[in-house]
């Protein structure tokens, strides 16, 4: 059993929110704790959206969203130190020109300068097999490696709360591997939406949506072959 430094309990609370001109959310209600959650749903359903309200980057229209005792609305500049986002897209999250100033940011956020957190992100880089792409450019790294430096950076902060947006989706069958046993491993919270159910299989609790409605939750073993299930009836439907 692996000893995880906090668990926050994340709370949503009548959250109401319109995405795209519709409306998306309608009064969501979901308390998470668990140390290992996973989102599923079809393409659309409001993964993405629910997990950056979690971390205060879009807001509700009403309601609310907690992340322990805070609340996302008001504590919103508080949330980056404590939560960690990996996002679909690494382009959307790597701001830095190398791979080096990119892991160095992370260890920079935690207080460490200069030669510091360059020394920091050298090791660390070594650690999660990178040894020699310090001075790596980002843009001539390829999808899959641009996603690995983006999820290695967002660690080097040290998040105790950590949401993974479809973070697998273009790392080879090895590096999706390592990783699954990576984040297995991590001390810490992990909320991740995924299409890979094979990944999901270890959470301890998933959350099925449905046009931004909890349709189903529970653990695994139930909920992953109902969603499959119901996925193979509406395409043999149609
Ligand atoms: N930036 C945006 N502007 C307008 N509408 C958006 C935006 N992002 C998402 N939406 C809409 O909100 C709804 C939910 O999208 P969201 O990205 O949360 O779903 P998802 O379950 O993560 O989908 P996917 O599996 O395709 O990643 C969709 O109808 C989408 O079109």
């Amino acid at each position: 059993m692996i000893e995880t430094s906090r668990l926050h309990l994340i709370r949503f609370d009548r959250v109401r929110l319109a995405r795209g001109g519709h409306r998306l959310f309608d009064g969501l209600d979901l308390t998470v704790s668990e140390r290992r959650v996973g989102l599923i749903g079809d393409n659309g359903s409001g993964k993405s959206s629910l997990l950056r309200l979690i971390n205060g980057l879009i807001l509700p229209d009403s309601g609310d969203v907690w992340v322990g005792a805070r609340d996302t609305r008001r504590h919103r500049k508080e949330l980056p130190g404590e939560i960690g986002f990996v996002f679909q897209n690494p382009d959307h999250q790597i701001i830095f020109p190398t791979v080096g100033e990119e892991v160095a940011f992370g260890f920079a956020n935690r207080g460490l300068k200069g030669r510091a957190a360059e020394a920091e992100a050298a090791r660390f880089l070594a650690a999660h097999g990178c040894a020699s792409w310090e001075g790596r450019a980002v843009h001539e790294l390829s999808g899959g490696e641009r996603q690995r430096v983006a999820i290695i950076s967002v660690l080097a902060a040290s998040p105790s709360l950590l949401l993974l947006d479809e973070p697998f989706a273009s790392l080879d069958l090895p590096m999706r591997m390592a990783f699954r046993r990576l984040i297995a491993e991590l001390p810490l919270q992990v909320v991740m939406a995924s299409h890979d159910l094979e990944l999901l299989a270890d959470c301890d609790r998933i959350i099925w949506l449905d046009r931004g409605r909890v349709v189903a939750e529970g653990p695994p073993g139930r909920i992953l072959p109902a969603y499959r299930e119901a996925a193979t009836l509406r395409v043999l439907a149609s």
